[in-house]
């Protein structure tokens, strides 16, 4: 079953428009959202978890419409700003919010609460960016979650706070029951943690696959200009050039390369998400 059904949704915003979105999140891994600023990360996250609402299109929860209040118990979601009322402190806001969540544990909330290391009687509004994302994701676990959609919860963590972090998403994946689609600029995130990857670009998806499948299908080609010339171009999904010869991002096998006869061999190797992301933006030559 998949935890997240994306059906041909489109959605126009004054300047900018998300259009026939198709994508499924399957139940029991990590899928990691992914593009450049602007891409329409956010705005994709919030169709799915019913802030915004599609012009055409349908998104499911867990095989259930996502306007399903059941089935948003299921869900914790975290979000790139807190959006929650500021002027009160935690021990508030938990009275606030607990009553919502059937699920909801007081052992959980004291758990992270103290693992995040919150103060209870500072208001959230007097806490820094990384602390209120923190809170954010203490509330988001306290009713224990099947499905974490997250908005770029590493965002304006300090390093060892968001390797702690990773650890813990691990953590929380090892029962496999549970389910974590989150977006992020910080690729090294991924290659810790994600199974799969979905990236989009300019409200389109571009790419659907498991990292292994990446790693099998795309490599990281380089060489020089004269190299270039004697490659098949199709094959590169794209390419940069500079002075100093050509990177390119290569799918199939490479196999062909090898035989080439130049003076020199190319480099292929493995490449990483970020290389990916950069290439593709790169032009076919
Ligand atoms: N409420 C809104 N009204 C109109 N346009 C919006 C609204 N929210 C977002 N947009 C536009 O939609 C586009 C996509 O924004 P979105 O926040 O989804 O991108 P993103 O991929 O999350 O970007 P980033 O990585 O910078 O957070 C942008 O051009 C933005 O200006």
């Amino acid at each position: 079953m998949n935890a997240i059904e994306v059906r041909d949704v489109t959605k126009q915003l004054s300047h900018f428009t998300i259009q026939g979105l198709n994508f499924s999140i399957p139940k029991g891994y990590v899928t990691g959202f992914i593009g450049q600023n602007g891409s329409g990360k956010t705005t994709t996250i919030q169709l799915i978890m019913d802030v915004l609402r599609p012009n055409k299109g349908e998104i499911k929860l867990f095989d259930a419409p996502n306007r399903d209040v059941e089935t948003k118990q299921r869900i914790g979601f975290v979000y790139d700003e807190l959006y929650m009322y500021q002027h009160v402190t935690i021990n508030q806001m938990r009275s606030f919010i607990k009553p919502l969540y059937d699920t909801w544990d007081d052992n959980l909330f004291n758990y992270y609460r103290r693992e995040f290391n919150l103060p209870t009687r500072q208001k959230i509004k007097e806490f820094s960016k990384g602390m209120k994302m923190k809170t954010s994701l203490l509330f988001a676990l306290a009713h224990d979650p099947e499905l974490l959609i997250m908005d770029e919860p590493t965002a304006g963590l300090d390093p060892v706070f968001r390797r702690e972090l990773i650890d813990l998403f691990h953590e929380l994946m090892e029962d496999e029951k549970r389910t974590i689609f989150f977006s992020t600029h910080i690729t090294s995130d991924l290659d810790r943690l994600a199974d799969y990857i979905v990236l989009i670009d300019y409200g389109k998806i571009q790419l659907q696959q498991s990292m292994t499948e990446l790693e099998e299908n795309y490599h990281l080609v380089k060489g020089t200009k004269e190299q270039l010339s004697a490659i098949d171009k199709e094959a590169f999904l794209g390419v940069r050039v500079t002075n100093q010869g050509f990177s390119g991002l290569y799918q199939g096998d490479t196999q062909s390369l090898l035989l080439l006869q130049t003076d020199q061999p190319m480099v292929i190797e493995k490449p990483s998400l970020e290389d990916m992301m950069y290439l593709m933006k790169g032009k076919k030559r």
